[in-house]
């Protein structure tokens, strides 16, 4: 995809920079605990995940992860403490763009990667139901054959069934709390009764398959006295081991091929990991019929994560942010410099004409927060950050950037493919350094804050009307249709922006929830039926756009090379 794209945009930084709460539960490789009970967390977001999406039904296309969840969890299927942790973990990270649905999508993703297993194919575009959808959950006690028939429905054969069930039980446990008939003890006490593991590992491997096969195993699913509860062993075994022993190094089988055994044992791991990247991403891609999902969202090399007009103190600025992504542990060139370049928008040197072209120059600044997944594919984020004076007779068109290492070597251009990169909007522009954020004093329980959104229309234009369209579906205990009150944007004559654009100004009371996901689209309409939109504007630069007055480039004008 190119940017600019509302849709992959945030899904690409979520999955990749992170920087809210969700993204950044897993800072470093390791499959984190929760306090007490000793419980993993990826292990509790994964569960969660199948949870949703087993209400997916090939014969009507419809269910799967959904978000569904979020409703169903008074249902004995989806107890456990483990779904309320994951709930809470995921209830602040959705945004305008990025689905309750999808973010426990990216919960399994980042799950299997933190903790050693596939890097998991991300689709992103799922849509939140707003309702409960059917009962459709395995529960132990339930026989094979029903077992192979919810599992067809949810659009998986037999031998899928087993893989699955083995990938989703290589990490986690059985809980006392959840199930007393499996497991005795509490599961706050410290010397681990109460928690049953699936297996001795704690990671993301085949260690669930080699000690079913080799009658080491401790999993409750397959070892429990009760047998009416041990649908693990009834699961694993029903195609008489075929797919667990294809799961482990087939040195084990072959032992006296000593030649052979590394060549097995590699091609077993990998046959379990890929079966698991496999199976998981169509767990996650189980979706109703009528939701479309974007294609696997991938790492952007060199990414504009943010480009927009605004004024600090009393100064227009183009304010646009490079992310670039380089190999882990790279030292970086001390002379190495990022140069944006753009032209004009209007006025006599429009579209770079008479080879004007304004120029910032950057040298390297510190990182962006980056996810389990990147950190897995060894990549480090590199952050640019321009803030360069304009005028608003002038404004800024199209913009691209040079990437000089300093050693004399030819400069890189990073031109978004090749096109360019095209600033959409000068007409209406957000101000979050006039916009305001005050604890709201009569609303002392929910926290609420009185905000004031500032924007700015360009003096030339006659607006038949201007909105502000706040947007959260984040919101503590809002499980309904997302919030998106459009709000009046009124004209403050006397109050002076800048040169060149009027204040405007709305009111919102509103919780600024954990994960600031609280976003604002604006729109101008003109008289001609022109509408020009600003959209998803952050809310976290609120109250003053912090540093960004450091960072004011001086602009140079010239031909463009050096
Ligand atoms: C017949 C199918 C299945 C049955 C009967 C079953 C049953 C169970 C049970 C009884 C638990 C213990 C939950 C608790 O104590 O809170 C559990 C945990 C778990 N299940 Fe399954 N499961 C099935 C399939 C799956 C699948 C397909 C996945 C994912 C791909 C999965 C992922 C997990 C995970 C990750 C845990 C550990 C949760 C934790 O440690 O908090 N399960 N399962």
């Amino acid at each position: 995809y190119k940017w600019p794209s509302p849709q992959y945009d945030p899904l690409e930084e979520t999955l990749y920079q992170g920087g809210t709460t969700f993204t950044s539960f897993f800072n470093k490789e390791e499959c984190r605990k929760r306090s007490s009970p000793r419980t993993f967390v990826a292990a509790e977001w994964i569960r969660l995940a199948y949870h949703d999406s087993a209400t997916h039904d090939i014969t009507y296309g419809t269910g799967g992860l959904d978000a569904s969840i979020f409703h169903e969890l008074d249902r004995p299927e989806n107890s456990g403490a483990g779904m309320i942790n994951a709930i809470s973990d995921f209830k602040f990270a959705p945004n305008k763009y990025v689905s309750r649905a999808d973010v426990i999508a990216i919960g399994t993703v980042f799950s299997s990667a933190t903790c050693g297993g596939p890097i998991i194919p991300f689709r992103g575009g799922r849509k939140d139901a707003q309702e409960a959808g059917p009962s459709a959950v395995p529960a132990p006690s339930q026989d094979l054959a029903t077992h192979i028939e919810k599992f067809r429905l949810q659009g998986f054969t037999q031998e899928e069934m087993i893989g699955l069930v083995a990938c989703g039980h290589t990490f986690g446990s059985v809980r006392s709390s959840d199930f007393p008939g499996l497991v005795e003890g509490d599961p706050n006490d410290k010397s681990g009764v109460g928690l049953a593991f699936f297996d001795r590992s704690r990671r993301f491997d085949n260690a669930i398959a080699t000690e079913y096969l080799d009658g080491t195993t401790q999993n409750p699913l397959v070892v429990s006295p009760n047998s009416r509860l041990t649908s693990d062993k009834r699961i694993f075994g029903s195609d008489g081991n075929v797919t667990m022993q294809r799961s482990i190094p087939r040195a084990l089988h072959f032992i006296i091929i000593i030649n052979e055994s590394n060549f097995y044992s590699f091609e077993s791991r990998e046959f379990f990991m890929q079966t698991c990247s496999r199976l998981l991403a169509r767990m996650i891609d189980n979706v109703p019929n009528n939701v479309a999902l974007t294609e696997v969202i991938t790492l952007l090399p060199a990414k504009v994560t943010e480009a927009y007009i605004t004024v600090v103190r009393s100064q227009l600025l183009f304010k646009t942010t490079l992310r670039l992504a380089q190999p882990q542990n790279t030292t970086i060139p001390n002379n190495r410099s990022v140069k944006m370049l753009w032209c004009n928008k209007r006025g006599e040197f429009k579209d770079c004409s008479g080879a004007h072209i304004n120029m910032a120059s950057r040298p390297a600044c510190g990182s962006f927060p980056s996810t389990t997944v990147t950190r897995r594919l060894g990549v480090d984020l590199l952050k640019y950050e321009f803030a360069a004076p304009i005028l608003a007779s002038e404004s800024v068109g199209k913009f691209w950037f040079e990437l000089d290492e300093g050693d004399g070597s030819t400069s890189t251009v990073l031109d978004n493919g090749g096109g360019g990169y095209l600033l959409e909007t000068d007409e209406i522009i957000y101000v979050p350094w006039f916009s305001t954020a005050r604890e709201n004093g009569e609303d002392t329980q929910s926290q609420a804050f009185d905000l004031t959104f500032v924007a700015g229309i360009r003096s030339e234009l006659s607006p038949t009307s201007a909105t502000l369209n706040t947007y959260t579906n984040s919101e503590d205990g809002v499980i309904g249709p997302p919030q998106t009150p459009v709000l009046p944007l009124t004209h403050y004559p006397d109050r002076l922006l800048v040169e060149g654009y009027e204040w405007y100004q709305a009111p919102v009371i509103n919780k600024i929830s954990d994960g600031f996901q609280f976003s604002v689209d604006l729109e101008v309409m003109l008289a001609d039926g022109a509408s020009h939109k600003f959209d998803f504007g952050q809310t976290r630069s609120i109250d003053g756009e912090e540093g960004l007055d450091t960072l004011i480039s001086e602009v140079t004008v010239g031909s463009g090379g050096d």
